[in-house]
């Protein structure tokens, strides 16, 4: 199968009327998302509202009802190395194979490339060096995975999406483990690669400051509906977060967006 490009529709991820149960459990009701190419989309919400299961969803990583496209093609109809180079998704918290080396982990990002049976070639190598590069990450090839600290190894994450070459990059959460300094140069060189590679971006994230300044428009969800959409000023409000956070902020005016002060509710 022809992996889906970005150049044959607008539209990089549709969803349509999904619903999700875990363990019979309903966790994502009806939801609807579209992610126009070389947009960056952020689901916020607070804990437990369904923000990973919809991306996992997204990923193809979970079974849903409703329908899910990627770059106009159902993401039932994409094999899995057609769909790992089209989408690539970094986790929360990534199961990291006991023993494994950096540069062993992000060349599993080209697994789509590499013929089955066959080797990583030189170009291989170069992308995941490449990424390695980008992330700040150059000299940690041979570490051991397990011994980098959190916020290393979330940057490692990183590499092995950006080494698998994908259009559509969905990031839970990426930059949780992150010192302030890491996170801006984390999302620049996202913004950078939306900006020069035409990457589309969904993500989740708690900083709803950070959300709002990196992302187009915000889409909040609270116990697996979609309660808001739109650009983050139309979001980010006061009312909004008090009611499904509930949460005392206030929402102040900053240069690329609105920041989200929190104000202890009883001094
Ligand atoms: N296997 C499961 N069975 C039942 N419920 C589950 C299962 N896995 C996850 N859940 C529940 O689904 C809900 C949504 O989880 P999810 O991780 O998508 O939320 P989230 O919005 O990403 O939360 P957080 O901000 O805390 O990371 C949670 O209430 C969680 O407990």
């Amino acid at each position: 199968m022809t992996p889906a490009q970005p150049s044959t529709t607008s539209s990089a991820v549709e969803v349509r009327d999904l619903h999700l149960a875990l363990d019979r459990t309903p966790i994502l009701t009806g939801v609807d998302l579209t992610v126009t190419a070389g947009e960056w989309v952020t689901v916020i919400g607070p804990n437990g509202a369904g923000k990973s299961t919809l991306l996992r969803a997204v990923g193809g990583l979970l079974p849903a009802s409703g329908a899910v496209s990627l770059f106009g093609t159902p993401i039932a109809a994409l094999r899995r190395r057609a769909r790992a180079r089209v989408v690539a998704t970094v986790a929360q918290s990534p199961v990291v194979p006991p023993g494994m080396s950096v540069l062993d982990y992000v060349l599993l990002g080209r697994t789509p490339y590499i013929p089955p049976l066959g080797r990583e070639s030189t170009a291989d190598l170069e992308a995941v060096h490449e990424a390695l590069d980008r992330l700040d990450l150059a000299g940690f090839h041979r570490r051991e995975l397990a011994t980098l600290s959190g916020g290393e190894r979330q940057r490692v994450f990183l590499a092995r999406a950006l080494a698998q070459g994908a259009t559509l990059l969905l990031l839970d959460e990426p930059t949780s483990a992150l010192d302030i300094g890491h996170q801006q140069e984390v999302l620049e060189l996202v913004d950078q690669l939306r900006r020069e590679s035409g990457l589309t971006v969904l993500a989740t994230m708690h900083d709803l400051s950070i959300a709002g300044e990196y992302a187009d428009r915000l889409v909040l969800l609270a116990g697996g509906r979609v309660v808001a959409a739109g650009a983050p000023r139309e979001v980010l409000t006061e009312q909004l977060l008090a009611t499904h956070y509930r949460a005392s902020v206030r929402v102040v005016d900053g240069e690329h967006g609105p920041l989200v002060v929190p104000i202890r509710p009883h001094p």
